[in-house]
């Protein structure tokens, strides 16, 4: 086993030698492997996994593969060379093929069960008698983890073929969603969100897979209008990929007390946490039971801050159940996200997708993610009383903690020293009124203007109504120049300096992305390029032309029926 002391850097990662010479297999001490597997990784049909975190497999390599983008900001901070992304060795590994990897590397790749709750729901799919159903990694299997400049990475790629978490689909992904989740990555870390990161993006320039679309005229996906779509492998990278729903199905196993080692394992699981995600955080030498304690204020602390940060930004995760919440407290899995465009307190990016997963309902399906991770922890704490009354206070106390960072983070959007709850209630009414353009509208009001003029950029209402009717310019005015001696003690260059840091200019709605997509699945992948150069300098006055282009509204032909978001939860 090869580990690197963080004081060793590596910023001649030029060659796959010298990546897979950082491969560390040291979860395999901590973790057990599924007694049934097969070590091989040859194992590709859906089957129960009753134990064990993970099982080997061996990624399927995608046919023909084709360089598409890789991410040059987290390349730099690896110390990877860009021309490692483009070289045949990489692309071979990162569309799935590693018969050429060299040593120390195995060959093997591993995916990963979990449990799922939806908004708090404990949900069990196949076997109700069991938890050892078929949920897990279906098509993200990870082949490397290493300590890079001190930090752990684990690498995976999405859309690597069938594991038997797969319940019998192709355990592929299309490069439509591959194109979305690769750019939201990127775009998340350059806002400063915490993010699982982009790595690679290739496609097969030969392979296809097929996926319902919608019907004519509507809305929705139909199961049974089918379009044949590119595949693609993205390799996401994390310090690790630990959900809240994994958690929850160790407990359950533990709870139901389902094979003798159910609760070491549930404890193994928890403790493998906090090593790759808290570590530094939470004393290595306490009891579990402490840690565990530990480990919840800490996650409950990073949780909060998370949703106020998606907010802050405008992002709508869309379908925020336990198994797209990862235990470290960053944004995983970007499936149906979205970043608003009008504001609307219910903005929901998928038509799939409920109203309690909407824009302003995320701090509550975050409190039920929050709540099922504790119930997860609870039998550890079992016989420790006093742990057990701890762990409760710190649940109890989530929406005190949640509302303290909303607080403050719309304080921090309105360049104020505190949350005025009344001026904040207007503000909200009236983006909702007028309706305003909610990136356009922070991002103008951050050059402090002294009148409304320069704020009408963003109203969508202000291209049709002319008259005023409802004597919004009145109130738009009160309420402007209430703001405006809640914020005159603070200098003017400060304030808006302050002010532009938390309301970027410029965020990836779905309009932009829609066309990068579809370029890119003719091979054309300059605006997928041009969007990754834009969308990673969120905060930065760019060219005039980029400026026309990604710092406007929504076109409104792109409203309502027929619209712009080609998203469904699993493509
Ligand atoms: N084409 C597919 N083949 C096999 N499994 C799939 C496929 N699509 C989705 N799944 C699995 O179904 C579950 C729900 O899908 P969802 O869209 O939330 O996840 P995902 O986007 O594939 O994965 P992740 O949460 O890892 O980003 C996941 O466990 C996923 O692995």
């Amino acid at each position: 086993m090869l580990k690197r002391s963080p004081q060793e850097t590596h910023s001649n990662v030029a060659a796959l030698e010298d990546l897979v010479s950082l491969a560390d297999y040291s979860f395999m001490d901590t973790l057990n492997c599924d007694p049934e597997a097969n070590a091989t990784g040859s194992e590709h049909s859906p089957r129960q996994v009753f134990s064990g975190h993970y099982v080997p497999v061996k990624p399927t390599p995608m046919e023909n593969p084709e360089y598409v983008a890789h991410s040059q900001s987290l390349f730099r901070e690896l110390g990877f060379a860009d021309s490692l992304a483009q070289s045949d060795d990489f692309v071979r590994m990162f569309s799935g093929d590693l018969s050429h990897v060299p040593e120390p590397m195995r060959k093997v790749g591993w995916a990963c069960g979990y449990a799922l709750s939806i908004y708090g729901n404990e949900f069990t799919q196949q076997c109700p008698f069991q938890t050892g159903n078929g949920y897990g990694d279906g098509r993200a299997i990870s082949v490397l983890e290493a300590v890079i400049n001190g930090q752990r990475w684990e690498m995976q790629l999405k859309g690597a073929g069938r594991t038997p978490y797969c319940r019998g689909a192709d355990g592929r992904a299309v490069l439509r969603s591959s194109v979305r989740e690769f750019l939201a990555q990127e775009h998340m870390n350059a806002l400063g969100v915490p993010t699982s990161r982009s790595l690679s993006l290739n496609v097969s320039k030969t392979e296809t897979v097929r996926r319902p679309w919608y019907a004519e005229g509507s809305r929705s996906m139909d199961p049974d209008v089918l379009i044949s779509e590119p595949v693609a492998i993205s390799t996401r990278v994390a310090s690790s990929f630990i959900r809240v729903g994994q958690i929850e199905l160790f407990s359950r196993r533990a709870r139901r007390n389902e094979h003798p080692g159910a609760m070491e394992e549930l404890e193994k699981i928890v403790l493998h946490l906090i090593d790759r995600e808290y570590n530094g955080v939470i004393d290595q030498t306490l009891p579990t039971a402490e840690k565990a304690v530990l480990l919840a204020k800490e996650f409950r602390s990073r949780l909060t801050s998370l949703v106020a940060n998606w907010i802050r930004v405008g992002y709508c995760q869309g379908n925020f159940n336990s198994d797209n919440c990862a235990a470290g407290g960053f944004t995983l899995d970007y499936g149906p996200f979205g970043f608003c465009d009008a504001f609307d307190p219910h903005y929901q990016p998928w038509t799939g997708g409920g109203q309690h997963f909407s824009f302003l309902n995320q701090p509550m399906a975050a409190e039920r993610n929050f709540y099922s991770f504790c119930s997860a922890l609870k039998p550890l704490l079992a016989k420790h009383t006093d742990c057990l009354r701890q762990l409760d206070e710190i649940q109890r106390d989530f929406p005190r903690v949640m509302q303290e960072q909303m607080e403050a983070m719309w304080a921090a959007k309105l360049g104020l020293d505190a949350f005025h709850p009344d001026l904040f209630s207007e503000l909200a009414t009236l983006m909702m009124q007028t309706p305003v353009d909610y990136t356009i509208f922070f991002r103008e009001l951050s050059s402090l203007p002294d009148d409304i003029e320069p704020l009408r950029k963003s109203f969508y209402g202000g291209r049709t109504y002319v008259a005023d009717p409802e004597g919004l310019d009145q109130r738009w005015t009160a309420w402007l120049t209430k703001w405006q001696s809640l914020t005159e003690h603070r200098s003017r260059e400060e304030l808006s300096s302050q002010m532009k840091h938390a309301n970027p200019k410029y965020s990836l709605k779905e309009w932009f992305l829609v066309p990068a997509y579809q370029q890119a699945a003719s091979g054309n992948y300059a605006m997928l390029r041009e969007l990754q150069q834009v969308m990673t300098q969120p905060y930065a006055e760019q060219s005039e032309r980029v400026e026309k282009k990604y710092y406007r509204l929504k076109p409104l032909e792109l409203f309502g029926v027929g619209g712009a978001s080609h998203l469904s939860c699993s493509s």
